[in-house]
């Protein structure tokens, strides 16, 4: 193990994950929570639909097409992680908290080819003060498959401020006028 990676490892004194009792069911798609969002936002990018999973986990396919290409025919690692990130980050939903990437370390077991679905499944594993702790995995050739990518990460919990004062005006401005209030709160990550 390197230095850096005792960061990730949950200290003495966290507590275990809780799933917040208004959490979607197993099973449930989360849904996007901003159209604009790389990893989740249905027009462009990673397009993840995840889905709630048991306990604080969730779970999400991801499709490796040619625009994720980074060497011929094989998927650039930067995009395996931006799905890990987004499958991670989506664990906010179980447990109602903001939270954003603080620090995220993805293993590369295995390359994967364009056509590729890889399966992911993140869950948290301890909490302590701001500091979430997750793990996530994506197998290739099924759910049960070898773990082709893995990574470990530490979410800090932040306010909506962290959004509406680093934000770009433009976005943050559009995004605060759309009618649909419900769609206004999930692109800040707040759950409706
Ligand atoms: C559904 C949602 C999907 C969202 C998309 C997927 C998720 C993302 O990609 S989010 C985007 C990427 N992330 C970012 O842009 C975050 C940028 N960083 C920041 O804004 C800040 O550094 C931030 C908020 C993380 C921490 O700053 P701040 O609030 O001042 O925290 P600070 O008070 O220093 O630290 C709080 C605790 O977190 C710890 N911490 C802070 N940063 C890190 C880090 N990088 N690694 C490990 N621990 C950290 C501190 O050690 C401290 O721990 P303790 O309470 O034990 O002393």
């Amino acid at each position: 193990m390197s230095g850096t990676r005792t960061a990730l490892n949950p200290p003495d004194g966290s507590r275990a994950p809780v799933r917040h009792p208004d959490a979607p069911a197993p099973g449930d798609v989360l849904g996007g929570h901003y159209e604009g969002c790389f990893g989740c936002g249905q027009e462009h990018g990673l397009r993840l639909e995840i889905r709630a999973g048991d306990g604080v986990s969730v779970t999400a396919e991801f499709t490796v097409d040619p625009i994720h290409q980074g060497a011929p025919g094989l998927a650039h690692g930067g995009v395996l992680t931006s799905a890990l990130d987004e499958t991670l980050g989506s664990l906010s939903w179980l447990q109602r908290v903001i939270a954003v990437t603080g620090r995220l370390e993805t293993d590369f077991l295995r390359p994967v080819p364009v056509g590729t679905v890889l399966h992911l499944e993140a869950r948290v594993t301890a909490v302590h003060g701001r500091k979430i702790y997750s793990e996530a995995t994506g197998r290739i050739g099924g759910p049960d498959g070898p773990v082709a990518v893995r990574a470990a990460a530490v979410f800090i919990e932040v306010k909506v401020d962290h959004f509406l004062k680093n934000g770009r005006p433009a976005e943050i401005d559009a995004a605060l006028a759309d009618p649909d209030q419900v769609k206004l709160a999930r692109a800040f990550e707040v759950n409706p």
